[in-house]
């Protein structure tokens, strides 16, 4: 789904305490390879906790356009009848994969090695993310891209007829481009190898394992052996800890709260926020620390009390990386100054992340200072002024996150467009609301 029709504009009401229970949904990542993965296997996967957000529908429908057969059966209760690895057909239209980096960039791993032709868009925003970083291990592979400008969207990728394995050293840390590498290896003969410089998620390496695909980890390099079969599976997707983060965060800030939110998937490939926000103080636990369908799940509980700025580590960027908006929201309202480096991938994201928060935040009264590659926020221990109309360029994230900023500043915060929260968690606003939130709409 592009994000082409009305923008709604919103603000939280300031003051409101959040209590209870908060069921988020299923994680986007596993979302998207669940219905990728599934479409390679030969016979029926089933999948629990599917995100039914856009992104994810795209991707359905993108599978659907290669020819598997996808079906809904209930909320989050989806079959997957694949094709078997180098079973897709050309599609006979373009595939539109909205607003989603994740959905286009595994999609062209995918039909890379399928001697067909296919042409992906996306939405504005998607349509000014770089490819480049895809198509260029991609042509190892034999596969030849025709972009826009920069390898930009629409582009047309010829995939090879006759692929080649290949050996590919990712030059930024993206979990898109080692999957889509890992992905086009899978129609390919031979040992198809990509090495890392910093570890990113790892749920292609752990599904595609589930699958029955032969992937070996050594280190930061990654071994796929190719045209394996692949067995269907029954896949439960575990909560998302990159969409937990919002009501987590909120609950940290905003005065009397107390959350509970069960069941988020805290594999160390993705939870470095959480040990953020231990390190600044944050009254969260974890209870019920347990396994479910391979990966390690929690209960979060959080209260709000004072917290502290920070420096974080780069290192731990790749592990939080979809969640430096919202800590930048929760370092405004601590004491004292948090420092982010090592975040110059947040500047291609589905916006300028660093200075998508950076003008919001300054708008509602709190200092930054922005390098290219880091971010500092000068918290105001509980006390921002707010008051200001924010952009959300089309971003999911920095939506969510200035509407938990505007339920603790000092008077509202106005979000010119909250439509685009559809992207990866489309009961957002109920699910606040149930705990204590309220939001007012605005006339555009
Ligand atoms: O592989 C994935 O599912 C994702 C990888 C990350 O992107 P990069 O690979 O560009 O870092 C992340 O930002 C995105 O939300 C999901
Ligand atoms: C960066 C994100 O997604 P994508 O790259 O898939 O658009 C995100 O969800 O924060």
């Amino acid at each position: 789904m592009s994000h082409t029709g009305e923008p709604r504009p919103m603000s939280a009401v300031p003051g409101a305490s959040l209590n209870g229970t908060a069921s988020i949904p299923g994680d986007k990542s596993v979302s998207h390879r669940s219905l990728i993965f599934g479409a390679m296997a030969v016979g029926e996967t089933k999948v629990s906790g599917l995100l039914e957000g856009a992104d994810v529908l795209d991707t359905a429908k993108a599978m659907q356009a290669l020819g598997a057969e996808v079906i809904r059966h209930g909320q989050g209760d989806w079959s997957i009848h694949g094709v078997g690895v180098g079973g897709f057909s050309e599609p006979e239209d373009v595939i539109d994969c909205g607003n989603s980096g994740t959905g286009v960039r595994l999609l062209m791993g995918t039909v890379a090695t399928h001697g067909f032709s296919t042409t992906f868009t996306g939405d504005a925003s998607l349509r000014s993310r770089p490819m480049g970083r895809v198509t260029d291990p991609l042509a190892l592979f034999g596969a030849v891209a025709h972009g826009r400008s920069g390898g930009r969207l629409p582009l047309t990728l010829a995939g090879a007829a006759t692929p080649v394995p290949v050996y590919y050293k990712v030059p930024v840390p993206s979990a898109q481009v080692k999957s889509a590498v890992l992905l086009a290896g899978l129609n390919a003969p031979g040992d198809t190898v990509v090495e890392e410089i910093e570890a990113t998620r790892d749920h292609t390496e752990r599904m595609l394992r589930g699958f029955g695909a032969q992937v070996e980890t050594d280190g930061l390099v990654i071994t796929l052996k190719g045209q394996p079969e692949l067995k269907p599976q029954v896949i439960a997707v575990p909560r998302d800890p990159s969409s937990a983060a919002f009501p987590v965060c909120a609950a940290l800030i905003c005065e009397g709260s107390d959350v509970l939110v069960p069941g988020i998937g805290l594999n160390p490939t993705r939870a470095g926020l959480y040990t953020t926000l231990r390190e600044m103080g944050a009254d969260l636990t974890f209870e019920n620390e347990r396994e479910e369908g391979g990966e390690p799940v929690a209960d979060l509980r959080a209260r709000f009390g004072p917290m502290k700025g920070i420096e974080v580590p780069p290192e731990r960027a790749a592990s939080m990386i979809d969640e430096y908006p919202i800590l930048s929201v929760v370092a405004a309202l601590a004491e004292g100054v948090t420092v982010m480096r090592g975040v110059k991938e947040l500047r291609v994201k589905e916006s300028d992340r660093i200075d998508a928060m950076a003008r919001g935040l300054e708008a509602c009264g709190v200092k930054v200072e922005e390098t290219e590659d880091s971010f500092t926020v000068y918290g105001m221990g509980g006390k921002v002024p707010g008051g200001a109309t924010v952009g959300t360029r089309l971003d999911h994230r920095i939506a969510m996150s200035f509407f938990c900023l505007g339920m603790a500043t000092q008077n509202p915060v106005r979000i010119d467009d909250a439509t685009v929260v559809e992207t990866s968690f489309p009961n957002f606003l109920p699910l606040m609301e149930e705990m204590g939130a309220s939001f007012q709409r605005h006339n555009g």
